[in-house]
């Protein structure tokens, strides 16, 4: 396959993009590889593997029996450094700029490099950013959480995170949140970066919410609960990728 960021790029000159996140800590391989399936008949682009709790076995299995099945591309979503795997295509290396606790800002990543080279997965540079409510992921990153009435927060360090060479910027609510990112948060942060990639995730669960998400200025929109709820995967994807799409040729 072609490298997983110049297939982003290339998606993304025509439309944005839908990833689902699937936690390996929910289920076994063997479902996360039916959910993926559905996934992609409804219409998304990727498969996210992670958890802010998962183990080294689940990563690992859970990306194996995908890397055997499916075509679309694999990206680790590391919740710590035993979240990588060679099964992978990709992770995104990821810096948790509004962390109190600098092992999650920088331990971590030293820690994981020698392990993602060794697995020679492609690197995707990412700084990740978590906006309240912030859900687990809040917590167990001892996070400053960014206040939902403060949209140049993160705008300003997605610049500096562009200054400083990373390539991809997310901006999460947490999984399950409540509420989405706020629209003009997610705009602020697009228009202050010049070719950064903004990832939007965190309790988006309908097409109206990917809409919004997308149209603000998100150019790749996860959703991972959603799928953990649902009996109906595909019905539910195809709803949030037509409106990605929607959100894409306005
Ligand atoms: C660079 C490497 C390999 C590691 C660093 C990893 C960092 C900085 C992680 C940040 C902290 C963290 C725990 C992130 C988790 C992100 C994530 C996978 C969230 C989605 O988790 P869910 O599993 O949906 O949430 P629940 O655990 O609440 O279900
Ligand atoms: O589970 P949801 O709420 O879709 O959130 C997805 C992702 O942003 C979590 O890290
Ligand atoms: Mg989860």
């Amino acid at each position: 396959m072609e490298m997983v960021e110049e297939h982003i790029k290339g998606i993304l000159k025509n439309r944005k993009i839908h990833f689902t996140l699937i936690d390996p800590d929910e289920q076994t391989p063997q479902e996360a590889l039916n959910i993926a399936e559905e996934a992609i008949l409804g219409g998304t682009d990727g498969i996210m593997i992670g958890g802010s709790t998962v183990n080294n076995d689940e990563v690992d299995e859970t990306c194996k029996i995908l890397s055997e099945n499916i075509e679309v591309p694999i990206i680790l979503f590391p919740g710590n450094i035993n979240s990588v795997s060679k099964y992978a295509d990709a992770i995104f290396f990821m810096s948790y700029l509004n962390s109190t606790n600098p092992y999650w800002i920088y331990g971590a990543q030293a820690l994981a490099a020698p392990i993602v080279r060794q697995a020679g997965i492609e690197v995707l540079p990412m700084g990740y950013m978590v906006v309240q409510p912030g859900g687990t992921v809040g917590w167990v990153g001892d996070a400053k959480l960014v206040p939902r009435n403060k949209p140049k927060i993160p705008a300003a360090y997605a610049m500096s995170a562009e200054l400083l060479g990373m390539r991809f910027f997310y901006i999460e609510a947490g999984s399950g949140a409540d509420k989405p990112i706020p629209p003009e948060m997610v705009g602020y942060t697009k228009k202050a970066t010049e070719d950064m990639i903004i990832i939007v995730g965190g309790g988006i669960r309908d097409g109206e919410a990917a809409y919004t998400a997308a149209k603000a200025g998100g150019d790749i929109i996860v959703t991972g609960t959603i799928v953990e709820e649902t009996n109906d995967v595909r019905g539910k994807i195809e709803e949030i990728t037509s409106a990605i799409r929607k959100a894409s040729i306005e």
